[in-house]
């Protein structure tokens, strides 16, 4: 089939009297928000630029901060799907066309990847969909010629999905190659239950103060091994959900809460949490009673840090600095380092990840990881305990990292973890007794309450 479609019935082209940034709100409805989404979608995919960062409230990419409210719902979720299936979207756009789309042409590729996300995985009529993809192609001087093309395309895809769709999804890897294959050659035994997972949308989880039976009740939720309540998808911000504005809880995926449940002693205690914004792990420190110092390198993440920790009523030590900077002659009783990692764990929230990030991303930061360590090893008194945590799936950020400490620091050793606290998750206690969580754990057969973040943490002490 060649594809050089007319434009859609009853569509004309519209003057371009500008080539400035439109004003959104003389937009047809739903164009700014498509426009936003191929521009955050190109900044991602080809300039490795993290979808936390664009969609920052504050700090964000202007096309989707200048947006309504509604628009950035529909921008965020247009995202997401489409990053999470992005091999399938550009499978299928392949499969349709005769010739490879033109090497230069990436704007083209990103309107046609975000109605592709429209059409094959989101509630929105199929007709609005491309009708707004070929009016998105007509305003924009490098896609205007394209624009039969992104209809008949579009309009192709929408008649065959039911057919297509399951076929290209079975015979089409689901992430890029250099993330499969690493997660493949770690974990064999359960690297295809990962991968299925892993284009699901997360469940929420909260971290609550107390009483997580009343709270499962109250919101509908399920208490998980770690304490946590599950509660499955929002419809709404989490901020409308009972007992936020009271700071009865925060969102802290469940495999996240651990690391600081694995100090044997915190009340009364002098802990630094030496990666600490947004402070998820600081507030479980604050409330099982230790005098927490929390510190953090980026000015930004520690004020959000103290914003988070002020509704939930916590008093703690913030400190700008970075944590190999930090000098505490005194030391602590307890180290946290929850390290900067390449966060391949939270890929079910975070799906940019496996296109911002690199396999040469895992072996730089496994050497900032170390380095850190190194420091935070000597923060520690002498009987105190040290947590290493980070959200990677990846070995050579974890357990081969640690490895790699223990053999160079001969005085210190893993204090192994006591299974018998963690009923469920002994699958995620290792050999040596350190922790190791990845996304096929906690299965449940409704997907939407499936799953866990992957994670590593080990509690290391002095002999
Ligand atoms: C994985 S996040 C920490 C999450 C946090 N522990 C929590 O539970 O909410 C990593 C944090 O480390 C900070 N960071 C990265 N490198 C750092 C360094 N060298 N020193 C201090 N903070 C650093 C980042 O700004 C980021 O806030």
């Amino acid at each position: 089939m060649v594809l050089t479609g007319a434009r859609p019935e009853g569509q004309r082209k519209r003057p371009h009297k500008s080539r400035g940034r439109p004003d959104p709100s003389n937009l047809k409805p739903g164009l700014a928000a498509r426009q936003a989404a191929s521009r955050l979608l190109s900044a991602v995919t080809e300039s490795r630029a993290s979808l936390d960062g664009l969609l920052d409230p504050a700090g964000g990419n202007p096309a989707f901060t200048g947006l309504g409210d509604q628009d950035r719902l529909l921008v965020r979720a247009i995202l997401l799907s489409a990053l999470r299936h992005l091999q399938v979207i550009d499978a299928f756009v392949d499969r349709l066309v005769d010739n490879p789309l033109p090497e230069g042409a990436k704007a083209l590729r990103q309107v046609l990847r975000v109605g592709a996300a429209q059409i094959l995985y989101l509630d929105v009529p199929d007709r609005a969909a491309v009708d707004l993809a070929v009016t998105q192609a007509d305003s924009d001087p490098r896609n205007r010629r394209f624009a039969g093309l992104v209809n008949a395309l579009l309009r192709r895809m929408a008649r065959e999905k039911d057919v297509l769709l399951p076929e290209i999804t079975a015979s089409t890897p689901d992430f890029p190659d250099w993330f499969e294959s690493r997660l493949r050659s770690a974990y064999a035994d359960h690297a295809d239950a990962i991968l299925a997972i892993l284009s699901e949308p997360p469940a929420i989880d909260l971290t609550v103060k107390s009483d997580a039976d009343g709270w499962a009740a109250r919101l509908g939720g399920v208490v998980l091994p770690t304490g946590s309540v599950r509660i499955g998808r929002q419809e709404g911000p989490v901020s409308g959900l009972e007992g936020f504005e009271d700071g009865a809880w925060w969102v802290q995926d469940a495999a996240a809460s651990i690391p600081a449940q694995l100090f044997s002693r915190l009340e009364g205690l002098d802990i630094v949490d030496l990666c600490a914004a947004p402070g998820g792990k600081t507030a479980q420190l604050a409330l099982a009673g230790a005098r927490v110092t929390a510190c953090d390198q980026s000015q930004t993440r520690l004020e959000r840090l103290r914003g988070n920790l002020a509704r939930l009523g916590f008093d703690v030590t913030t400190q700008l600095t970075r944590a190999q900077d930090l000098v505490a002659p005194e030391g602590f009783d307890g180290v946290l380092l929850d390290a900067p990692c390449s966060s391949t764990g939270t890929v079910r929230r975070h799906p940019d990840i496996p296109y911002t990030k690199g396999a040469e991303d895992i072996m730089r930061l496994a050497r900032v990881q170390r380095d850190l360590l190194d420091h935070a090893s000597g923060l520690v008194r002498p009987g105190g305990e040290l947590v290493f945590s980070n959200c990677s799936l990846d070995p050579e950020e974890g357990e081969e990292m640690v490895a790699g400490f223990l053999t160079d620091h001969p005085a210190w050793s893993i204090r192994p973890v006591d299974a018998a606290r963690w009923p469920g998750l002994e699958t995620a206690i290792t050999a040596k007794g350190e922790i190791r969580t990845h996304p096929a754990m906690l299965g449940n057969d409704d997907p939407r309450l499936a799953g866990l973040d992957g994670f590593y943490a080990v509690v290391l002490v002095r002999s």
